[in-house]
């Protein structure tokens, strides 16, 4: 789709939330402060100064309940539009229409008063959010809760992490009812925890709320949003359908990298010879493993306190990933054979005992994961209470990009439709992950071998 289609499809629908129009953004650049100086003397009469157009004629149109991505490299005008959308900057020229609520987390504490105490900018921020002293009365337990920064609520904002003001500005955001959110997702790097828990509501806000999401990761553009805006020196280069816009943004990406040097390929031809499939070993795996492209995966244990939740007649009393032999590992390397391992013990009879697992990425993107259901499928066996059990799957680690991955772990009682969770842990393991060269994709999966030879 091409961008005049986007925005002409996206206008055409009922129920728009933002609209802007020719939306542009001019600075006056001085080569020299003193320009500045003689502009203020000369006042129109002369110009001291070069235009710098940060953004011209952008047109965009978002539906209630739409989750818009917008993407670009570093400059290319995301800022510069979602603070024209949040109120605070003024187009140069166009125009921009928004209804309803919009909470902005752009800068890191820039609507926070340092010298006020965290609690005091709470109910500061609110309020210019449009909030009485009474409704953030009612809310002020649950947003300090969301932040957990503790007794640090009363001291004074300058004292805090970078990390502090972000949980404390983004638990302020999720709680004023905001018709928009507008989110630089770079500011929720960090504390991964934390940013599970603020992609957890993302996704919860996303089926009521209308999310701008500004990305420098594509897969996660791809995953989280319906649309996308692609910016590139100010202006739009495509907009409409989020994965055909990824698609064509990852594509000049990488054509720019090799220099333009890309052709796009056809079809195969039919008929063509090709190459039998047979497992082999993967000879480059000792190389692999011996070289930089390496991927280390430390292995952070499961601690038996983290919270859960769940009917909790079973439950979990360990996770570990461990070698064919049975012993825990705290570091694996990517392409090595694992077992998931998940302990369960119950206090009263589980007639039909499910454990399942998933892999997610630090946005919270379930990168893959498989359950006992159909293992046990025709013979399944009750959980007697006092008779611990052990849930087993064994795999190939995928290769990780860098950063922290989490297991979750469910337990459940029934079969696939109809069944009752047990217990339900969301981190119940944390992967962290060091890996210099990536190639592509999510995961990497290990290859069993990679050939490129001539037919004969
Ligand atoms: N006050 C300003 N004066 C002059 N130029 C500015 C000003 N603010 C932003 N710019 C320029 O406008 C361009 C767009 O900036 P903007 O911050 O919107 O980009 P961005 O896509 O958000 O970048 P990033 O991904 O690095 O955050 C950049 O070239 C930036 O240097």
């Amino acid at each position: 789709m091409s961008y005049e289609e986007g925005a002409a499809v996206a206008a055409g629908a009922a129920d728009v939330i933002i609209r802007g129009q020719s939306l542009g953004k001019c600075y006056h650049i001085y080569d020299r402060p003193s320009h500045r100086l003689l502009q203020g003397l000369w006042g129109g009469k002369r110009r001291f100064y070069r235009e710098f157009w940060a953004l011209r004629g952008v047109d965009l149109t978002v539906r209630r309940g739409e989750t818009l991505g917008i993407i670009g490299r570093n400059g290319s005008g995301k800022s510069t539009l979602l603070q024209m959308i949040a109120g605070t900057l003024a187009p140069t020229e166009g125009v921009i229409q928004v209804e309803g609520r919009v909470a902005a987390l752009l800068e890191l504490g820039s609507g926070f008063n340092p010298e006020f105490t965290g609690r005091e900018n709470v109910y500061l921020n609110a309020a210019i959010l449009g909030l009485s002293t009474a409704d953030v009365d009612r809310r002020i337990e649950r947003i300090l809760a969301f932040a957990d920064i503790g007794a640090f609520i009363d001291q004074p904002i300058r004292s805090y992490s970078s990390g502090m003001v972000m949980r404390l500005a983004f638990s302020v955001m999720a709680h004023v009812d905001a018709d928009v959110l507008i989110i630089d997702e770079a500011l929720a790097v960090g504390d991964a925890f934390f940013t599970q828990k603020c992609m957890r509501f993302l996704r919860e806000f996303k089926e009521r709320g209308t999310l701008l999401f500004v990305s420098h990761d594509d897969a996660a553009v791809s995953a989280l949003c319906d649309s996308a805006l692609w910016l590139d020196d100010g202006v739009v280069r495509a907009y409409g359908e989020a994965k055909g816009v990824v698609h064509k943004y990852l594509e000049s990406v990488i054509s720019a990298r090799q220099d333009g040097a890309m052709r796009t390929t056809e079809a195969e031809t039919p008929g063509a010879p090709r190459t039998r499939q047979r497992p082999l070993y993967d000879a480059r795996r000792d190389w692999i493993n011996a070289s930089n492209l390496r991927n280390d995966v430390e292995v952070i244990p499961f601690d038996p306190a983290v919270p859960g939740f769940g009917e909790l007649r079973a439950r979990m009393t360990d996770v570990s990933l461990t070698d064919a032999a049975g012993n825990p590992l705290s570091w694996v390397v990517g392409g090595e054979s694992v077992v998931l391992e998940v302990s369960i013990v119950s206090d009263d009879v589980i007639r039909r005992p499910i454990v399942g697992f998933y892999l997610k990425d630090r946005l919270g993107q379930q990168l893959f994961g498989d359950n006992t259901y159909l293992t046990t499928f025709g013979n399944e066996r009750p959980m007697q209470p006092g008779r611990p059990m052990r849930a087993r799957f064994e795999f190939e680690m995928p290769r990780l990009r860098s950063g922290d991955y989490f297991v979750t772990i469910g337990i459940a009682d029934g079969d696939k439709e109809d069944h009752v969770i047990q217990h339900w842990i969301h981190e119940a393991l944390t992967l962290r992950s060091d890996c210099v060269e990536w190639a592509a994709g999510l995961i990497g999966l290990p290859m069993t071998g990679i050939h490129l030879e001539e037919v004969k």
